[in-house]
């Protein structure tokens, strides 16, 4: 039987590289911009750079064949609903302070899904000049390497990543802090963190750090991270250590149970709105 995706799997590996090509010409003149939040940044590069690929993807696809999330269309008022219609999630610029701040880890998120279940994503990281890619079922791979979690047990002997995110309410601030304290105080060999979901997603599935959650995430920041840590041997949870939810805007990403059960212990959880709530009026 015909594989239906391999073709769309490949052209969003070209179009990731592409994207990352058009951000680093963006780089001469980033013109700065910010949308939730005074430390919640959007550059111009961002918007063309979404608007390229979802145009690249429509000529190849069709216009109307496939549904899209896109980080930028949403922040101007597209609906952000995951249906059961072939869907592409992405996130032209994943680290956009990083870019602003020229700090070297930045990445394009583009995540393909069907009956709301990942069918596969691509992470490509620019300044690395490194492709985490996946399809469900068939491993996953940087540039043409196949990667696999940590195997790691030990919760001493592991780095764990989070993030603080853009909201700088002190009730949030307090309880993302205080987690960190409480995992790092484990101890914890570590806490890291890249500055885009999308770079930690692969660290964990290369297994250069056994963890990495958050909440405020959005699901266009973790969609590709979601399959590339799954099918390189990784879990999902959400930070209650329930089902993992890709809209709720929560997660844990893990290379196993373990790991993943021992810091959800230590996260002090915070409410934040659905990605697919409805618009406020
Ligand atoms: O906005 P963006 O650079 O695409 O995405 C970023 C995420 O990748 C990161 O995990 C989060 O902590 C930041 O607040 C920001 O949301
Ligand atoms: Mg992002």
């Amino acid at each position: 039987m015909e594989d239906p995706w391999q073709k769309a799997y490949d052209f969003a590996v070209a179009v990731a590289r592409k994207a990352g090509e058009i951000r680093k010409a963006g780089e001469s003149e980033i013109r700065v911009m910010t949308k939730s939040s005074t430390v919640d940044l959007v550059t111009k590069t961002d918007e063309r750079v979404e608007k390229i690929i979802i145009s690249s993807l429509k000529e190849e696809f069709g216009e109307d064949a496939h549904c899209f999330i896109g980080e930028e269309s949403v922040a101007k008022g597209e609906p952000c609903v995951l249906s059961d219609k072939p869907t592409w999630i992405i996130d032209p610029v994943d680290g956009t302070t990083n870019f602003v701040h020229g700090f070297p880890f930045v990445a394009v998120s583009i995540a393909f899904a069907v009956n709301k279940e990942v069918e596969f994503g691509v992470v490509y990281s620019c300044l690395e000049d490194k492709m985490y890619k996946a399809r469900k079922g068939k491993g996953a791979f940087c540039d043409d390497e196949p990667i696999q979690v940590s195997d790691m047990k030990d919760i001493n002997k592991s780095i764990i990543i989070s993030e603080h995110g853009t909201d700088r309410s002190p009730e949030k601030v307090t309880k993302i802090f205080s987690t960190m304290q409480k995992i790092l105080c484990i101890p914890v060999h570590g806490l890291r963190g890249s500055g885009t979901a999308a770079t930690n997603m692969c660290l964990v599935a290369t297994g250069a750090v056994e963890a990495f959650f958050e909440i405020g995430i959005h699901c266009w920041d973790i969609a590709a991270g979601v399959i590339i840590v799954k099918e390189a041997g990784g879990i999902l949870l959400d930070v209650d250590g329930g089902p993992f939810d890709l809209m709720s805007r929560r997660m844990v990403s893990a290379n196993n149970e373990l790991i993943a059960k021992r810091i959800i212990k230590e996260i002090e959880i915070f409410p934040v709105g659905r990605d697919d709530a409805p618009a406020e009026k």
